[in-house]
């Protein structure tokens, strides 16, 4: 069976008590973190200096989302702080495989993503240059929206590029997911699964628990 990630985002999270709300998702594979800068989508969040400090306390470690304009520019900022992994935007980057190039020399996984509108197609090719492809399910900019099963077209061609090529590139998906919609993104080819709402909706461990079961179900 494929191995299996569910990835909570903080976008959920009481902002004044990160710590202790991180700590509330140890059992988690790695905490979602998304930086938005009210440019590339009309919402902002948080940037290096406050990335830093969850970097240094969370008990599990970092997938950075960057919403960002100019990731070329920006992105290698959060690899150098120590995430395990920073994804960014298609649309945001003018050198999508240098700039992935760049964050792998550093040491981080090196994500691409796209927003619901982007087609697939330019980027099927290049996924021997990622380590893990993000496919969002609700447009960018706001946590507790409604999946989009459309998309699951799209990551069925990233799930048949990444068996054609026989890469081990993580398939993420990122807006809705919770335990009614995680098994249709299994089935589609996802292995790695954000969820804000649907884990701080609740008891984060119970949630957490039960998203690995709904998408175990559906593992390929
Ligand atoms: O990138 C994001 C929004 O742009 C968030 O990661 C995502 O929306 C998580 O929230 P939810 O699970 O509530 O949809
Ligand atoms: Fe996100």
């Amino acid at each position: 069976m494929t191995a299996q990630r569910i990835n909570p985002s903080i976008l959920s999270a009481d902002f004044v008590n990160l710590q202790h709300e991180l700590e509330r998702i140890a059992t988690a594979d790695l905490v979602h973190v998304d930086v938005m800068d009210n440019h590339f989508v009309p919402n902002l969040t948080m940037g290096p200096p406050i990335v830093e400090r969850i970097q240094a306390v969370s008990p599990v470690p970092l997938d950075v989302h960057l919403m960002i304009a100019d990731a070329d520019r920006w992105a290698p900022g959060y690899a150098e702080l120590g995430a395990f992994s920073v994804t960014f935007h298609a649309e945001a980057a003018a050198d999508p495989v240098a700039l992935a190039r760049r964050l792998r020399e550093i040491g981080a996984r090196a994500g691409i993503a796209l927003k619901p509108g982007t087609d697939p197609e330019p980027y099927l090719e290049l996924l021997p240059e990622f380590d893990q492809v993000l496919v969002m399910t609700v447009e960018p900019g706001f946590g507790g929206q409604s999946f989009m099963p459309d998309m699951m077209s799209k990551l069925r061609a990233f799930a048949e590029a990444k068996a054609r090529l026989g890469l081990d590139v993580w398939l993420q998906v990122d807006g809705g997911i919770t335990v009614d919609t995680i098994g249709i993104a299994a089935e589609a080819g996802a292995d790695t699964f954000v969820a804000g709402s649907a884990v701080y909706g609740g008891v984060p461990e119970e949630r957490i628990a039960q998203l690995r079961s709904a998408a175990a179900a559906h593992a390929h």
